[in-house]
């Protein structure tokens, strides 16, 4: 039987005498959150009473009661085989020598963390703050685990060697190394598991291995990648050398942390393997000791228990978020390899530390920012856990009606790739939509991704045939039977934003950061003096603003103002001046969006003095040729991006390891509104100057968890530097009866169509009605295109209906009396569907037109009924259509908003260019003030 509750009381510690001598206890006062189904039955009271009320004493014996010492009241507690007895008619819980006492079983704790931890305390902090430098034993370390995973998987060593070391060209040539040294060094690193592996009798071929795998506790709040498994034993890699009998304390709680894991999944774990690979290549003349590089050792339950205790530990600490001082572990400071970070770091921010302080403290202002972003990221960390527990907590069907998870899929078999690795498909019967994407890291799994057989993979096909069915084709390094595929959450996101942090306020430059945090003005030089955009003055201003700025400058583009143009005449400007320029956005979509217009033939930026760094996945086709070739000769690699006169990446890649090596003169960030600060500071972190381009008035950063990173640091500094910015008042998308309300209500009036064109744009221009059409910003390919649908369409001797009276105004409201229906209007989603046959029958291209919804419920139900593009309005930002068409699904009342920020009507609305279709409820809208003005406005 388990109990998990929330702490309301912990009483002090006592001894008792039991008739097994003194034993130490604790009791807890617990508000239970399930009670036993049978508890009372168990105890025989009864009382009803005793279950309408779960508050409940449990006592904790021994080494448990330990993890009260730094327990609180509403931390959660999950304690299994429990005994119940009664007291004085009350039921009352205790340990057994078989319990386990997990502390906020909802924080996850990683496994490498823990062993962290047990080394110190702080040593875990330090790891969280700055991430993994650019070293070489890092790299080297890397190496070898994968040719160890390639040799599990029957791969040759020689060629595992050359393709290994050859795919860490990069990394290898920015620490100068030379590539015959490194394969020379590996391969007597991986010597020792190739003896081993012979000499065990357990040969690759056989079933009884596997490769890394990812593994998650529900029960323990643990997560981690196991190197191997053997036999279902636990086997962890080292690259360094240990010359003593037994493995090295923090390794053994690395393995049996991983053998934990295990026992979840109700397997039996009693042994863990270590293998030192250097042991094999130290020289035997020299060293004395156990020069075996296997060391075997037992997992006793005393030391998964203490596991469990450490792990707690974290837990707690991470509950309020302090800091670890270094006091908590025995750990010796003078032979710590971190000492003089642990020093640094605690000189500058004030911290306690066991290895004391050095440095001049940081401002207090640079240390309350620290602070605050920190917390804001931790919770964003739990946020994450949370979409990891769903993994256990939602059933299959919930997850698929979520969008997390494609479901009942039906295996199609598995082929073994060259690397050894494995290409695995299924097949889908059906069209559900799900927040997977092509590229993306995934979960898959034979139906069960906890406790049944699931890998890691990266999905490489996901495409639906026009009947829904389709094939899924995903690669993993081991086989599994896929049924199920699912959105595996990720922390990277986090981890990076807190080594941004680190990077800026710890690392950063005082004069830069002094501007950022208003001890001074942010300053603009005079060496832009030209014409640089003569059709547009906004434009031009804010490519001068740009290049003159010796701090920041911020470019803001509402939509359609031709952002994407003036980044790339700004970067233009700036590569002729001799800088050295970051290109950076959030999304890879973003990066490759901007790096399209750099590369336009019109802007004098050649393709030779580009790079975009990323992987394969994420980089555009289009982009490939200009992708940074990060295998190969070290050299020619490093060569490569150090000579680059513009460095394109998303400003998760430039948390990399490789990419916070590099530095710029000037960093552009695109759609920079849509960053959090920490996600901004990855890039700003590595440039002098900064060009921050977006819209505060359209989406704001995608954030879990309700805390300041939701503002944007474009945001931020255009509130209290509005002189260091330029509105683009001119834009080039839509009607100018479509865009006045989003100017008066936005952009202060400010926003104007570019041209007459432009503001003049019909829905009838769409039609055969106009022939020739009027020149959109679409130019002459537009109409050429126009013109074969037009023929083709009269090919198809189909009759050509026109287009209602009350369908050609610019911007239409409808009311169809609709009812809403939780977060649906089928009502609505009917004439909608209808309205879309109108237009398409009146000879409309099904691919102009757009539907906006708030609710995924609500796309679904209209995408069942139209063919046309039918998603929300996040989906929808930063594209357009010629006509646009959205339900708002409310009626009667607002008790909800609608689109939760009004800067998502705004996005909704100017996706439209020449039509633009409101289907609402006239009292729903009535009733709010803002949507009272957007009605009054559409229906004028
Ligand atoms: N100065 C200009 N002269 C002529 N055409 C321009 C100019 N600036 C932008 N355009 C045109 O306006 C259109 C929109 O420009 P662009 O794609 O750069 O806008 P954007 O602001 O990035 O759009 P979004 O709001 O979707 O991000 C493009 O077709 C572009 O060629």
């Amino acid at each position: 039987m388990r109990i998990r509750g929330q702490i309301i009381r912990i009483d002090d510690e006592r001894e008792v005498t039991t008739d097994q001598g003194s034993r130490t206890l604790v009791e807890v006062t617990l508000r239970i959150d399930d009670l036993p189904a049978n508890e009372a039955a168990e105890l025989d009271i009864p009382d009803s009473s005793l279950i309408e009320d779960p508050i409940r004493t449990l006592t904790l014996w021994g080494d448990w009661a330990e993890t009260m010492t730094y327990a609180e009241p509403e931390m959660e507690l999950l304690v299994t085989n429990v005994d119940l007895d009664e007291y004085r008619g009350d039921p009352r819980y205790s340990t057994t020598s078989d319990s386990y006492v997990i502390l906020e079983p909802s924080f996850i704790v990683d496994v490498t963390d823990i062993r962290s931890w047990v080394q110190c305390p702080r040593m875990y902090y330090l790891n969280k703050l700055s991430g993994i430098p650019l070293k070489y034993p890092v790299v080297k370390g890397t190496i070898v685990h994968e040719v160890f995973g390639d040799l599990l998987r029957g791969r040759d060593l020689s060629s595992s060697i050359d393709d290994r070391v050859d795919e860490a060209g990069l990394e290898l040539g920015l620490l100068g190394r030379d590539a015959d040294a490194v394969r020379e060094e590996v391969r007597q690193n991986a010597t020792a598991i190739e003896g081993w592996l012979d000499q065990g009798t357990l040969g690759p071929s056989e079933d009884t291995w596997r490769s890394e795998q990812t593994l998650i506790s529900p029960t323990f709040g643990i997560k981690g990648r196991a190197d191997a498994l053997r036999r279902g034993i636990p086997v962890e890699l080292k690259t360094g050398k240990n010359t003593d009998h037994d493995p090295r304390f923090q390794d053994k709680i690395q393995a049996a942390a991983y053998a934990l894991i295990l026992v979840n999944r109700g397997i039996d774990v009693n042994t863990g393997t270590l293998l030192y690979t250097k042991n094999t290549a130290v020289d035997r003349n020299e060293e004395t000791g156990d020069l075996s590089p296997a060391k075997d050792f037992s997992i006793a339950p005393g030391l998964l228990k203490f596991v469990v205790r450490k792990r707690n530990e974290i837990a707690a600490m991470e509950h309020d978020m302090s800091i670890p001082t270094g006091y908590e572990a025995d750990a010796i400071c003078e032979y710590c390899f971190e000492q003089d970070t642990c020093r640094v770091v605690a000189g500058r921010l004030d911290q306690e530390s066991k290895a004391g302080q050095v440095g001049q403290t940081l401002p207090a202002d640079e240390r309350e920012y620290l602070e605050r972003f920190y917390h804001a990221i931790e919770r964003e960390r739990r946020a994450v856990h949370d979409e990891y527990r769903k993994l256990w907590t939602q059933s299959p069907s919930e997850r698929a009606s979520d969008d997390r998870a494609l479901i009942n899929l039906t295996p199609a078999g598995a082929t073994q790739l060259d690397t050894g690795r494995w290409e695995i498909r299924a097949i889908r019967d059906d069209d559900a939509v799900s927040k997977l994407r092509n590229g993306d890291i995934a979960l898959g799994s034979n139906g069960n991704p906890i406790t049944g057989q699931s890998e890691v993979c990266r999905i490489q096909t996901l495409d639906v045939d026009d009947d829904g069915d389709g094939t899924i084709v995903v690669t993993a390094d081991e086989k599994i039977t896929l049924k199920r595929l699912d959105v595996y959450p990720s922390e990277i996101g986090v981890d990076r934003m807190l080594t941004a942090l680190d990077d800026f306020i710890l690392r950063g430059d005082d004069t830069q950061k002094a501007v950022f945090f208003n001890r001074r003005e942010p300053t603009f030089s005079n060496r832009a003096d030209e014409t640089y955009i003569p059709s547009n003055d906004a434009q031009n201003r804010a490519v001068k603003r740009a290049v003159n700025a010796e701090d920041f400058a911020l470019i803001h583009g509402p939509p359609g103002t031709g952002k994407t143009y003036t980044i790339a005449q700004l970067l233009s400007v700036l590569v002729a001046r001799g800088d050295r320029v970051l290109l950076s956005a959030f999304t890879n979509r973003a990066v490759d969006n901007a790096l399209t217009a750099v590369r336009d033939p019109d802007v004098d930026v050649s393709d030779e003095s580009i790079v975009r760094v990323g992987t394969n996945a994420g980089i555009d086709d289009s982009m490939q040729d200009i992708k940074l070739d990060d295998t190969g000769s070290p050299a020619a690699c490093a060569t490569a991006v150090q000579s680059a006169s513009v460095v394109a990446a998303t400003t998760a890649t430039c948390g990399s390891r490789v990419m916070r090596e590099q530095s710029f003169d000037v960093a552009v960030i695109d759609e920079a509104s849509q960053l959090t600060e920490p996600n901004t500071l990855a890039a700003v972190a590595l440039a002098d100057r900064v060009v921050l381009v977006g819209d505060h008035q359209q989406l704001p950063p995608v954030v879990r968890a309700d805390t300041d990173l939701q503002t944007s640091l474009f945001e931020r500094l255009i509130e209290t530097h509005p002189e260091a910015s330029v509105l683009l008042d001119r834009q080039y998308r839509m009607a100018q009866r479509i865009q006045a309300f989003s100017s008066q209500k936005f952009y202060d009036g400010e926003l104007r169509p570019a041209t007459r064109t432009v503001a003049t744009q019909r829905p009838a221009d769409l039609l055969d009605e106009t022939p020739t059409g009027p020149a959109t910003d679409g130019g002459d390919g537009y109409r050429q295109q126009k013109q074969q649908r037009l023929d083709a369409h009269q090919d198809d001797q189909t009759q050509t209906h026109t287009l209602p009276a009350h369908l050609r105004d610019p911007v239409v409201f409808i009311d169809p009396d609709g009812t809403r229906d939780g977060n649906t209007n089928l009502t609505e989603a009917d004439r909608i569907a209808d309205i879309v046959t109108t237009y398409i029958n009146a000879g409309i291209d099904p691919s102009d037109i757009g539907v906006i919804a708030p609710f995924r419920a609500q796309v679904a139900a209209i995408s069942q009924r139209t063919s046309v593009t039918v998603d929300t309005v996040d989906r929808f930002q930063g594209s357009a259509k010629e006509i646009i068409i959205i339900s708002f699904v409310a009626t009667n009342s607002l008790e909800e908003p609608i689109f939760e920020d009004t800067r998502r009507v705004n996005v909704a609305i100017t996706r439209a260019r020449k039509g633009l279709v409101l289907v609402g409820d006239t009292a729903a809208l009535s009733s709010d003030p803002f949507y009272a003005t957007l009605l009054e406005w559409a229906k004028q």
